[in-house]
């Protein structure tokens, strides 16, 4: 880990367990390859993660076993390191391609800009060469404006020690959001081209499929039938993300899938044994495979304990060498000059909304009365919406940096109004953004399914199978009022005092995935949108406002006023400002949090 970053935590641990193929994964890390300053349980960085892998394939050659690296996508966007820079990720692209990684995909963060879409097929895909797999999508080349595959569809393989047959695939799920430099190609058309049909008959000793998919996703289930129905007996492993989750999942006693969280907290570990070369005789392979799972702590504390190493012998010399790149790329940017120091934690999903900890709270009666402003329209009251997706990641007490500003959002997301919208109109459409029910199920329009108006965390904390024992009559991202919370997970840590609160996972396969014993945290469901009501009358309401909102959130806004009485369209929205809102949110804290910490 960088020097200053936190010091590595004790803790009690529970062993990997190795298999005759193994893997570590990582999703969802979003620009977090300098570890987490802050949180010393999570705080190893990428370099210390090429010195684990290093050990780990060493440990895999002496038991002649194998051991494979996969990513699955949106390794950008959500921290200083890729997001400060100018292009961004002048860093971030070759820190990471430092890892030695034998299956990559892309994920949706990679297709949101058309620049980012562009330096994954000119940076990481020829960085990734024969491991970077793009099933379902396509690059639109700029000098021709053709239609190309992003990189290969499928990847064929022989493992290095077992020698056995591999068949991986790399998919995204149906995201549509995505630049126009790039086309996502729908699942269910996907499995039905040539080349995948093809991919599903090559009968490999295991299929490795990749994909920036949430593991309860229709789309993994699309692709699991049809592996399934065409071979019955071949293992099948899954990797996922997106839903920034810890999570194993089990299709059938040979298929099982897992996800690997989120910010690069968790390096996932899976091991699969029982998995039999076919021969000529391919009934030889009917036995059934056993799928191990741990989710390993992101810190040296854990990572030198499974290498069975110590301070001393763990850190190679790559290794190193690519932490001094973090910590290089950290200083050319600057990124822990503090410009702020925040009076209190503000969370995200740890305190209840509203509350004076929660981080929704802070926005929606603090901040966004002062940065919705704009002179030309001072005089009209107006009434500013944002999704509470937008905010990333909570506050910490203290130094608030410029690392902080990204890694609490990261969006470039600006503020967009529909002027003198009659207000018995628009005080409709908040109501409707979080309690819309059939309106935003997803029904009607997949694309204004509420939950992408909330994190990740929240929404596939849902589908969780901890969840099933709560009182929640709603699925999280339908929550009717604040009132309706209820935590998620006990927060009780009477019975093992002196543990670290962290992740208390329920998979699958169980309860004890994670390689770190922690006391439960508590979690609290948050709404979809906030709003607050700026320069209203003191007494009445107004007749009319500006309806201002986060850009993201204007399908849904338009729709919304559909179904209030109010028929506006895309030509009725204009711009309210040029600043981003994270900026906007900055340049707050700047003004506000100019305490020394
Ligand atoms: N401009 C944006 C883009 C996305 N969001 C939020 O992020 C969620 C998706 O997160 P991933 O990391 O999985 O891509 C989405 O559901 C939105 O809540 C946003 O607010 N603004």
């Amino acid at each position: 880990a960088q020097p200053g970053a936190a010091a590595p935590v004790a803790a009690p641990l529970r062993d990997l367990e190795w298999g005759q193929i193994n893997f570590l994964h990582t999703t969802d890390t979003h620009g977090w390859h300098g570890g987490h300053l802050q949180e010393p349980q999570y705080s190893a960085d990428w370099g210390d993660y090429v010195s684990f892998a290093e050990h780990m394939k060493k440990k895999a050659d002496d038991q002649g076993v194998d051991l494979l690296l996969i990513d699955t996508g949106d390794r950008i966007e959500g921290n200083g390191l890729y997001d400060a820079s100018d292009p961004k990720g002048k860093y971030t692209y070759d820190i990471f391609s430092e890892q030695s990684i034998d299956v990559i995909c892309t994920g949706n963060h990679e297709l949101y800009q058309a620049d980012a879409v562009t330096r994954e097929h000119d940076i990481t895909v020829p960085n990734f060469k024969d491991s970077y797999l793009a099933s379902n999508l396509d690059y639109i080349e700029p000098e021709t404006g053709n239609q190309i595959p992003q990189a290969k569809r499928y990847r064929k393989f022989k493992t290095k020690n077992q020698g056995l047959n591999i068949v991986a695939l790399g998919f995204l799920f149906n995201f549509d959001r995505n630049a126009n430099n790039s086309v996502v190609i729908p699942v269910e058309e996907t499995i039905k081209e040539q080349w995948f049909l093809d991919a599903i008959r090559e009968k490999p000793d295991l299929f490795v499929v990749t994909g920036h998919v949430g593991l309860r996703m229709k789309e993994f289930e699309q692709i699991y039938k049809v592996i399934r129905d065409q071979n019955w007996y071949t293992p099948i492993v899954f990797f996922g993300g997106h839903a920034h989750v810890r999570d194993t999942r089990k299709f059938d006693d040979n298929a099982f899938a897992i996800a690997s969280g989120r910010y690069f907290e968790t390096i996932g570990w899976m091991s699969i044994d029982g998995v039999t070369k076919k021969g000529d005789d391919e009934f030889s392979a009917q036995a059934s495979a056993s799928f191990k799972r741990r989710y390993i702590d992101n810190n040296l504390f854990g990572l030198q304990y499974h290498t069975g190493l110590n301070e001393t012998t763990f850190p190679t010399e790559h290794g190193r060498n690519v932490t001094k790149m973090i910590a290089d790329g950290r200083k050319a940017l600057n990124l822990d000059k503090t410009f702020g120091c925040a009076p209190q934690d503000l969370w995200m999903s740890r305190a209840e909304y509203p509350s004076n900890s929660s981080i929704f709270t802070w926005l929606e009666e603090l901040v966004m009365p002062d940065i919705v402003v704009n002179k030309e329209r001072a005089d009209v009251p107006r009434l500013a919406i944002t999704n509470t997706g937008m905010i990333r990641f909570d506050i910490f007490k203290g130094a608030f940096t410029i690392d902080s500003t990204y890694i609490v959002s990261p969006f470039v997301s600006m503020l967009n109004y529909i002027p003198n919208v009659p207000y018995n109109v628009a005080k409709k459409v908040m109501p409707l953004l979080n309690n819309g029910g059939q309106l935003f199920a997803g029904n009607m329009d997949p694309a204004l399914d509420a939950k992408y108006l909330v994190s990740p965390e929240q929404w596939s904390l849902a589908t969780q199978p901890q969840l099933e024992n709560l009182e929640t009559e709603s699925p999280v991202h339908f929550m009717d009022t604040a009132d309706g919370q209820k935590p998620l997970g006990d927060g009780d840590s009477s019975e093992r005092p002196g543990l670290i609160g962290g992740y208390t996972t329920k998979d699958d396969l169980g309860d004890n995935g994670d390689d770190t014993v922690h006391s439960p945290l508590k979690f609290y469901a948050v709404p979809n949108c906030i709003q607050t009501e700026i320069d209203f009358p003191i007494k009445g309401d107004p007749d009319k406002v500006d309806l201002v909102f986060v850009d993201y959130v204007q399908p849904w806004v338009i729709m919304a006023l559909k179904f209030s009485g109010g028929d506006y369209s895309t030509d009725d929205v204009k711009v309210w400002s040029n600043e981003t809102v994270t900026d906007m949110i900055a340049g707050w804290i700047w003004e506000n949090w100019k305490v020394d910490c």
